[in-house]
């Protein structure tokens, strides 16, 4: 039985959704050593529950560190601290995050509880900061943090900072998105540094995914072009792809080690996730048209 995306009345509770690539080309790699790339995201209805509350002695408190990671190096107190001194407001919060999103697992968890609280904070602090600025400050805390707080299902371009709309077909939208995780956390810079990593892919135009393209030719234009290299590395997301793709056109998200194929109903998705391999997690989702908090910052 999946666990409900909570949704109650509750103003204390801010949603952080996680992202799929649905795929990843990477067309170039710029000066600086970034990969200039073009993403399709799309957000899911599954992810972290963020719990923050108004302190008016301008502390920042993580009320539940998660292991391994310093409350000062956590991406939430990051954003809210770049968002106090953005703005030199004097008021903080405390911060309670129930993590849902695999760490290190190419859904964008991190990035996403970062927005959320810029998004909350925006909110609480009443700093009526734009879409646009906030996506700025996010920009500065990780390069998938912009698109969450763009909220809507998107084509990205640049080092992944470029956003524009993109209304998917209904056949990517409709369907029910099967995520397994195996237990393990990929580097995203060990990746994008790796020598076998291909940076050539052939730009594609926005258009060729806007609404009247049909999912068979969407999937058959598109991959992820660093699937090969997790897969020669880590034979645990080799395998689990291997797995998935016997049940449709399974993709690897971002940077991995997590994995997704669309399927057409939720007795499907649930079979699939009861008969996953060994030592990985699963969930299944759906697309998200906006983000819940999209109404947090105006345009
Ligand atoms: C793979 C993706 O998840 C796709 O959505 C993102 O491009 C990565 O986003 P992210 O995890 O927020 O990445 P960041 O924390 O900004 O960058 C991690 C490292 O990945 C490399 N990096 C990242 C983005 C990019 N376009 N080119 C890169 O080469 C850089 O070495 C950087 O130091
Ligand atoms: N609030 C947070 N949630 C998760 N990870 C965090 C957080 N704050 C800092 N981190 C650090 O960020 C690392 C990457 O976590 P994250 O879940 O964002 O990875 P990811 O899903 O692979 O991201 P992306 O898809 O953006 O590459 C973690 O291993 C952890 O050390």
């Amino acid at each position: 039985m999946r666990m409900l995306y909570n949704t109650r009345m509750d103003a204390s509770l801010f949603l952080a959704p996680c992202k799929l690539n649905l795929f990843l080309h990477i067309t170039g790699r710029r000066a600086d050593g970034y990969h200039a790339l073009q993403s399709i995201f799309l957000l899911l209805d599954h992810g972290d529950d963020l719990r923050i509350t108004l302190r008016t002695d301008g502390q920042l408190l993580l009320q539940n560190p998660l292991p391994g990671v310093l409350p000062e190096n956590d991406l939430t107190i990051r954003a809210a601290r770049a968002l106090q001194i953005s703005s030199n407001c004097r008021l903080g919060a405390d911060i309670h995050c129930t993590k849902r999103t695999p760490m290190g697992g190419g859904l964008g968890g991190g990035s996403s509880d970062a927005a959320t609280v810029l998004l909350a904070l925006n909110q609480l602090w009443q700093l009526g900061y734009t879409r646009q600025q906030l996506m700025q400050i996010g920009l500065t805390l990780g390069a998938d943090v912009p698109v969450f707080i763009f909220g809507q299902p998107a084509w990205a371009e640049g080092v992944g900072e470029q956003l524009s709309a993109v209304e998917l077909p209904p056949e990517i939208m409709n369907k029910y998105y099967v995520v397994i995780t195996p237990q393990i956390q990929v580097p995203t810079a060990e990746i994008f540094a790796h020598q076998a990593l291909t940076r050539d892919s052939k730009p594609l135009r926005i258009a060729d995914f806007s609404n009247g393209a049909n999912s068979s030719a969407f999937w058959q234009q598109v991959r992820n072009d660093m699937e090969p290299v997790v897969c020669a590395l880590y034979p645990e997301v080799n395998n689990t792809l291997a797995w998935l793709k016997q049940y449709g056109d399974a993709r690897m998200s971002g940077s991995g080690a997590s994995v997704f194929v669309a399927v057409d109903n939720a007795k499907k998705a649930d079979e699939l996730i009861a008969n996953r391999p060994e030592n990985t997690s699963g969930f299944w989702a759906k697309g998200l048209k906006y983000h819940p908090l999209f109404s947090s910052a105006k345009d």
